[in-house]
This record gives structure tokens, C-alpha cells and sequence, in this order.
């Protein structure tokens, strides 16, 4: 069955009238909604990602409703499941939520407290991802400070200026780097990049600036550098933060005169590249601790563009993980998708390596993960782990060094945490679970991090 864009639900029932109600409530209330009444007939079409959502009964003759999740988790998916029985018991309410879940429903309900259990399901459950991504050549954001840079990059990339492009590792300054380029005059022309940490001290001269022949053991022949490629085009000097104080007075001398010369050579050579450069060093306490040299730092620095790290980056981490996600499923298959829920806690996570990181770890889900969507549930431990706020002491190994007050903080962090897996990542099941307040247990969740959902 191809999918459409509305979220579809299906009702698991064997008594026809019961099938007719739901389907009517549901569709009454412009909800996508269909029944069945054979769980076998069912089962393989949920497992194969037809449904956003599945409703069903408790007690089928055919198959019972814990028989029905079972089959539908053991087959690895995840899709939320409301149960909805008359004979509820508070042991079958137990098993209900040990199977994980999303909502519980004894009869009688209401319609109108029906429909909004299910539309609060379908929210919580809804792939992330809703907000519209920006593109600038290979860079996508959904985030306002880095769309602030990619308008940044569209007025100053036409221009002649060095640009400076600082950030951590793994935020994308590579990618910035060659975005400039293309949006410039130049893009027809070459496009150089030289990662002066990956090069040896004692070869980079030759790298950038090339050798003639015999300038050293080993210069058999004359080589042309990497100025001379890049041509009228642009250099991109990656890592200039490594370069030793020889090498930032030669290029010193080439952003002042435009000339260089060959190591071994005597001709002066015109350099026509536009350079950007890029680090991952502070810079101006470089040259306030006097590594770097003050007067190449304001020739580089002319235009300089921060990139702020990923973890200060909330409207990327679903847009990218997704990203990620579609470009590394190419067997064929529907790309899973990142519910709320799971985003939410990965926006919690700092994301040390940046956007390398959470690249490397799409790539595995992508491989790894079966079933239609990621959940909370579905993400590595680390991930899991942070949001727990670990690593920390138990109460009885330190007692006297953290006080009360943190030890209920930090046992608060751990319960809910287990009780949010518990529940899928479902907040308002978690609540159940914990036999709390629902607003008490969703404000306890926000205050510790572990939703970031703004609405709560
Ligand atoms: N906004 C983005 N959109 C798509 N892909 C991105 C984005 N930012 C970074 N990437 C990808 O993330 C990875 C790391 O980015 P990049 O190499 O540009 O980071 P960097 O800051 O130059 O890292 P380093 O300091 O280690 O050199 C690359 O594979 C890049 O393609």
C-alpha cells in the first residue's frame, strides 16, 4: 500500500459494529482511519510500515491484543499501538505497559477524550522534521543562526575578501569553505584545499609554494605548488593554526606583495587566488600567547564567519540526522524516520564531534535499524546516557560529598529516564507508568533535559 502524507490508523477488532464505530469516530474527526478484523490479515501489512498507528482491541478470538504487540514488536516495529478494552484489569494494564504501549483506554470512553488520546499519539509519534530546510551548494540548516551565515556567505562569497572561517571539528567549515568558493566569480576556476595539519612541517613549504628541481634531497624535479594550481581561483588553507612561524611570515610575505617564489627558485611567481582559511583554534589567544603571528592574523581575518557548534545548533540535529539518514539507505528501502520523541533527547546530547558525529551515526542506524521510525528507544547508549547525566556516584559510595539536594536531582534524571524508555518515549504513557500528574511528570521531564518539546 503506498503511503500517503496524512497519518494513517488502523483498528484490530473482531466484532464488526466496534470496527464501524472507531472508523466513524476517528474519520468524523478527519483522521485517517481503516479496521480489521483479522490481527492475521493485519499483522504483516503493520509490520511492513502501512500505519502511523495502530489501535486494537484486548480480547480477539482470532488473536489476543499482547499477542497482536508481540508479533508486531518482535518483528522490529515500532509503530504506537493504543489499546483500547472493555475487560481491562489493572494486570492487563501492567502487561499493557510492559509491552510499551503508547496509551491505555478502558471502556466506556468518550469520543472526544478518544480523539485527542489518538491525535496526542500521533503528535508524539510524528516523524521530527517539521520545519523547512535551507540549502546553500552541499550545506542544508534548519537552523536560524546558520541560515543567518548561509545570507552571510550569499553577500560576501561575490567579493574579493579573505575570509577567516573558525568553528570546532566537525562542524562543516570544510563545506563552508568550498560553498564560498562556488557562490563566488571564481567557481569556474580551480578550487584548492591544503590541510596544513595533515603535512608534514618540513614539506608544506614545498606543498604550497612547489620546488624547483634539486632545491632539496628528494626534489628530483621541479613541482608546482599548490598557489600556482589554485590559479585565479580559491585556496582554502584548512588547520591554518598548525602552521609553524617560518611558514606564516612566507605567506605573510605572499598576502602583502602577491608574489612567492619556488623553494630552491629565484623567480618571483604572481599569486592571483582568493585564500580562505579555517581553524578550530581561538585565534586571537594564538596570538595573544604569542603563537601566532598578530599581523597575519588581521590579513586573514578580514571577513571571519563563526560557525557555532552542532549542540548550540537545536533546529539541525533532526533536519541533518534525516538527511543523513536518506543519503545512506540506498538499498531500496523506505529511509526510517525520527519520530519527536527520539530528536528531542538528541538534542540534549552535546555532540563532541559536531556534524561529523551525528553523520557517522545516522550511518549506522541506517544499516543497522529495521522498521519505519527511530525512537528514543532505538537510540545508542551514549546518547541515552548523557541525557541520564552519568557518570555519577550511588548515594551510599559518597554521600558526604554530594548533598541531598543532588542526589534526589540526579535519582530524579535516572527514574524518569528508565520510565520515558519504558513508555517508547511516549511522555503522556511515562506519566501513567509512574502513576504521576501528567503536567508534573512533563514539566519534571523538561526541567531535566530529557524533552525539549516547547509546547510542554
Ligand atoms: N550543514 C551541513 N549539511 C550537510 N552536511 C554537512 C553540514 N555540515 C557538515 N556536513 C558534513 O559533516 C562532515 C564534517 O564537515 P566538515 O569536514 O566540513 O567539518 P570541519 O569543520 O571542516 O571539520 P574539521 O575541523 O575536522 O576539518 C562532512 O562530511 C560534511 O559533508
Amino acid at each position: 500500500m503506498a503511503k500517503t502524507s496524512r497519518q494513517k490508523i488502523l483498528f484490530i477488532d473482531d466484532i464488526p459494529a466496534l470496527c464501524e464505530e472507531m472508523v466513524d469516530t476517528l474519520r468524523g474527526e478527519h483522521l485517517d482511519a481503516e479496521s480489521n478484523l483479522s490481527p492475521l490479515d493485519a499483522i504483516p501489512k503493520v509490520v511492513q510500515g502501512d500505519y502511523d498507528l495502530v489501535i486494537t482491541g484486548l480480547v480477539i478470538a482470532e488473536l489476543g491484543g499482547f499477542d497482536i504487540i508481540r508479533r508486531i514488536r518482535g518483528a522490529g516495529c515500532r509503530v504506537p499501538i493504543i489499546m483500547v478494552t472493555g475487560f481491562g484489569t489493572e494486570q492487563s494494564a501492567i502487561e499493557a505497559a510492559r509491552l510499551g504501549v503508547a496509551d491505555y483506554l478502558t471502556k466506556p470512553i468518550e469520543r472526544k477524550e478518544l480523539v485527542a488520546r489518538v491525535r496526542r499519539v500521533l503528535v508524539e509519534h510524528a516523524p521530527a522534521v517539521p520545519e523547512r530546510p535551507k540549502s546553500l551548494a552541499r550545506m542544508i540548516s534548519g537552523d536560524a543562526k546558520m541560515n543567518a551565515i548561509f545570507e552571510k556567505v550569499k553577500t560576501i562569497a561575490p567579493t574579493e575578501s579573505r575570509v577567516l572561517i573558525l568553528g570546532e571539528t566537525g562542524c562543516g567549515k570544510q563545506l563552508l569553505a568550498h560553498a564560498i568558493h562556488q557562490q563566488s566569480k571564481r567557481s569556474k576556476e580551480p578550487y584548492v584545499e591544503v590541510n596544513c595539519a595533515a603535512i608534514p612541517a618540513n614539506l608544506l613549504e614545498s606543498e604550497l609554494f612547489g620546488h624547483e628541481e634539486g632545491a632539496f634531497t628528494g626534489a628530483s624535479k621541479r613541482r608546482v605548488g599548490r598557489f600556482e594550481t589554485a590559479g585565479k581561483g580559491t585556496i582554502f588553507l584548512d588547520e591554518i593554526g598548525e602552521l609553524s612561524f617560518d611558514l606564516q611570515s612566507k605567506l605573510l610575505h605572499v598576502l602583502d606583495s602577491g608574489k612567492f617564489t619556488r623553494v630552491g627558485g629565484n623567480n618571483d611567481l604572481k599569486s592571483h587566488a582568493r585564500l580562505v582559511s579555517a581553524t578550530n583554534r581561538d585565534l586571537s589567544k594564538e596570538v595573544a600567547q604569542g603563537r601566532f603571528r598578530a599581523d597575519l592574523y588581521y590579513r586573514l581575518n578580514v571577513i571571519s564567519i563563526e560557525l557555532p557548534p552542532l549542540r548550540e545548533r537545536p533546529g539541525d540535529i533532526g533536519i541533518l540526522a534525516q538527511h543523513f539518514m536518506n543519503q545512506f539507505v540506498t538499498d531500496g528501502r523506505q529511509p526510517p524516520t525520527f519520530t519527536t520523541s527520539a530528536v528531542d533527547m538528541m538534542k540534549v546530547y552535546p555532540w563532541p564531534g559536531n556534524v561529523r558525529e551525528l553523520q557517522n551515526f545516522a550511518e549506522q542506524l541506517a544499516v543497522l535499524h529495521q522498521g519505519p521510525r527511530i525512537e528514543v528507544t532505538d537510540l545508542p547508549s551514549r546518547i541515552v546516557q548523557h541525557a541520564l547525566g552519568v557518570p555519577h556516584a550511588s548515594p551510599t559510595e559518597s554521600a558526604e560529598r554530594i548533598p541531598f539536594r543532588k542526589a534526589k536531582d540526579q535519582f530524579e534524571k535516572e527514574y524518569l529516564l528508565k520510565v520515558i524508555q519504558d513508555a517508547n518515549g511516549n511522555l503522556a504513557e511515562g506519566a501513567r507508568l509512574a502513576d504521576m500528574d501528567r503536567g508534573q511528570f512533563y514539566r519534571l521531564a523538561k526541567r531535566h533535559g530529557l524533552t525539549t518539546n516547547s509546547d510542554l
